[in-house]
């Protein structure tokens, strides 16, 4: 009996771009099924391309790489919805609808995913909502809520359809020290239950209290924690 699985995310040779631009070359990573690690690097290094490219968000034209069982290499547009429902995205930028009480901004994803139970989505949404420690904002609308509870929406909202990986970019870059620090607790939490998340952040501190493996974009590559000793000192 074997007991390795395939990795949740899985990069050979990749390369990166924007437009004609190559952010990352030689991409070579994997992640495993409930696994945390952190992406750091300098502003403009690419972190937010890597996690686009992983998201289906920018195409993968070099290079192999897989995310929850499909293939990123020429994924057909159509199969990009089926992909987002096994992974979960979250922005510094919450992006909730802000004229939508927290039940319906909820509600849109899961109907928008296929969901069509009444009673279904009604005890999914409260299951989520437990989960992030606000069971009883359902009828609020996001402005009545503090950045830090709406960042703990919009994880709910990622969480909905069970996600094999989150993919978070800097969530919690708009938020004071305390605030992050409780939202970071709550990607832990999420993480042990076996959820594997991968986190840009240039939060040094959250990485110093949390150690966990780090991938490093510097000068159109990505260093991993795993493979090489760097520094993540001089702003990443
Ligand atoms: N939509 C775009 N079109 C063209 N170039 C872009 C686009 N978005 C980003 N870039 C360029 O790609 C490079 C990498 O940017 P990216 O946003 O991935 O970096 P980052 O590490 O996430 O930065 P930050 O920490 O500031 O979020 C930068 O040179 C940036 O100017």
């Amino acid at each position: 009996m074997s007991f390795t699985s395939t990795p949740v995310v899985s990069l050979r040779d990749v390369a990166i771009y924007q437009d004609v631009n190559t952010i990352l070359s030689s991409v070579n990573f994997d992640i495993t099924k409930g696994e945390f690690v952190y992406l750091v690097g300098r502003t403009g290094s690419g972190k937010s391309s890597l996690l686009k490219t992983l998201y289906a968000d920018l195409p993968l034209l070099t290079g192999h790489g897989a995310v929850a069982d499909f293939k990123l290499t020429k994924l057909p547009r159509r199969q990009v919805p089926y992909l987002r429902r096994k992974i979960g995205i979250i922005f510094q930028d919450f992006q909730l609808l802000m004229d939508r009480s927290v039940a319906e901004n909820l509600t849109f994803v899961l109907r928008a995913t296929g969901w069509k139970d009444k009673s279904k989505v009604k005890q999914r949404i409260s299951e989520v909502l437990m989960r992030v420690g606000l069971d009883a904002a359902a009828s609020k609308m996001p402005h009545q809520l503090s950045g830090g509870e709406q960042q703990r929406i919009v994880i709910a909202r990622a969480l909905l359809n069970e996600p094999m990986i989150l993919f978070a970019d800097e969530p919690t870059g708009n938020l004071d020290p305390m605030v992050a620090d409780e939202i970071m607790s709550l990607f832990l939490e999420i993480n042990n239950s076996g959820t594997a998340v991968l986190m840009a952040t240039h939060n040094y501190e959250i990485i110093n209290r949390y150690p966990k493996r780090v991938l490093k974009c510097a000068d159109g590559k990505v260093l991993d924690s795993q493979v090489q000793e760097f520094t993540l000192m001089n702003g990443f």
